[in-house]
C-alpha cells in the first residue's frame, strides 16, 4: 500500500466513531449530538431543522433510544407522504363505519405510539386545517378517533423534523404561529454536510466497508485524491447523496482500490449551494469546463482560448490567479476560490 491511499477500516474502527449509528466526530456535529443527549431523557417536543439527507432521521431515533422510553413504541409517521385525505385518519385513527370504507375500527399513528415516541417528519407538510388539531393533541394528549364522540388519552412524546423554514412559513401564514412555539419547545438543527467536511472521510470509510460486505467486493483501499474530491464536493443531498455515490462506487470497483465515478460530481448546474456564487467561482467554473473539454489544450485555434474568445497569455494568467489547475479535475463547486 502507497502513502496516497487509505485501508478501508474493520467495523469495530468505525464504530468507535458512530453514535447511536450515527457517524462523525466534526465540532458541528457533536455540538448536535450534545444536544440530543441533554433533551432525551426528558419528555419534551423536539423539533429537528436540517436540509434534506443530513440525518434528522437518525437523531430522532437516538433521541427515542437514549430516552426512558426506549423500550416502547417508536413510530414514525411522514407528514408529506400521506394523501392529504388520508393524513387525519392515519393520525388520529377511525370507527367503523366512520366513513364509506371504514369497514373496521383503524388505531392512529398517537394510539399505536402511546407510551413511546411519534416521530413526526416533515412536519412543515402538515395542512392548516390539521394544525389545530394537532396543537390540541401536543398541549392535552387528548383527541377523538375520526366518527367517535370518546375522547382517547395518550401519553406521546413528539419528535418532529422538517428541511423547510417553519419560521418563514409561519410568517407566510403556512403554518400557525402557536403550534410552531409549542413544537419548538427544544429545536436541534443538523448542519449541512458542507459545514462539516471534516466528517465525510469517516464517512465514506464506513460506507465503503458497509457496501463492500454486502456486495461481498474486495475494496482495501480510497485513493487520496478520489478522498480529497469527495471531501471538496458541495454535496447538495448530504450525507444521502455521499451514501448513494459510494453504493455507485463501489459496484464500479472489482479489484482492490476504490474506482469512485468522480466524473458525475462534476456536472454544471448540480451545484446547490446556500449562498450565490461569486463572479470567481463561476469564472473557475466555467475556465475549468473549458479547459476539461479541450482535453486541457490551452493555445491555438482547438484550444480553451480560442473557445472562450482570450487571448492565450490572458487565459494562462487567469487560470494562475484562480488555481485553475488539473487537480481541480474532480471539483465541481470549489468552495475557496475568493473573488479577490
Ligand atoms: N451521520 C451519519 N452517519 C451515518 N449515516 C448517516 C448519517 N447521516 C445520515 N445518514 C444516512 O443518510 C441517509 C439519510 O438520513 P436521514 O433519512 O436521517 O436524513 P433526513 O435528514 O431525515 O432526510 P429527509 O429530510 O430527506 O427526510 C440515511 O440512510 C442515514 O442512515
Amino acid at each position: 500500500m502507497t502513502t496516497t491511499e487509505e485501508r478501508v477500516p474493520q467495523h469495530s474502527d468505525v464504530m468507535c466513531d458512530s453514535f447511536e449509528g450515527i457517524i462523525g466526530n466534526s465540532l458541528p456535529l457533536r455540538r448536535t449530538l450534545d444536544q440530543v443527549v441533554t433533551v432525551a431523557s426528558t419528555d419534551s417536543t423536539v423539533l429537528i431543522e436540517g436540509e434534506t439527507g443530513t440525518g434528522k432521521e437518525l437523531i430522532a431515533r437516538a433521541i427515542h433510544n437514549l430516552s426512558p422510553r426506549s423500550d416502547q413504541n417508536y413510530v414514525r409517521f411522514n407528514c408529506a407522504a400521506i394523501p392529504l385525505g388520508l393524513l387525519e385518519s392515519e393520525l388520529f385513527g377511525y370507527e367503523k363505519g366512520a366513513f364509506t370504507g371504514a369497514v373496521v375500527r383503524k388505531l392512529g399513528r398517537f394510539e399505536l405510539s402511546n407510551g413511546g415516541t411519534l416521530f413526526l417528519d416533515e412536519i412543515g407538510d402538515i395542512p392548516l386545517e390539521l394544525q389545530a388539531k394537532l396543537l390540541r393533541v401536543l398541549q392535552e394528549q387528548e383527541f377523538e378517533r375520526l366518527g367517535s364522540n370518546l375522547t382517547q388519552k395518550v401519553d406521546v412524546r413528539i419528535v418532529a423534523a422538517t428541511h423547510r423554514n417553519l419560521k418563514q412559513m409561519v410568517k407566510e401564514k403556512q403554518f400557525r404561529s402557536d403550534l410552531f412555539f409549542r413544537l419548538s419547545v427544544f429545536p436541534i438543527f443538523v448542519p449541512p454536510l458542507r459545514d462539516r467536511r471534516e466528517d465525510i472521510p469517516m464517512l465514506v470509510r464506513a460506507f465503503v466497508g458497509n457496501y463492500v460486505r454486502r456486495m461481498g467486493r474486495r475494496v482495501e483501499t480510497i485513493p487520496e485524491e478520489t478522498m480529497s474530491a469527495l471531501v471538496e464536493h458541495d454535496w447538495p443531498g448530504n450525507v444521502r447523496e455521499l451514501q448513494n455515490f459510494i453504493e455507485r462506487a463501489v459496484i464500479l470497483s472489482p479489484g482492490l482500490v476504490l474506482r469512485a465515478p468522480l466524473e458525475g460530481l462534476d456536472r454544471p448546474g448540480e451545484c446547490i449551494s446556500s449562498a450565490p456564487k461569486t463572479l470567481a467561482q463561476m469564472e473557475f467554473d466555467h475556465i475549468l469546463q473549458a479547459v476539461k473539454e479541450t482535453d486541457w489544450v490551452i493555445g491555438g485555434p482547438m484550444g480553451a482560448a480560442t473557445k472562450l474568445g482570450l487571448k492565450r497569455t490572458t487565459l494562462i494568467a487567469k487560470m494562475r490567479k484562480l488555481g485553475v489547475s488539473r487537480s481541480n479535475e474532480a471539483i465541481s463547486c470549489p468552495a475557496s476560490v475568493s473573488s479577490s
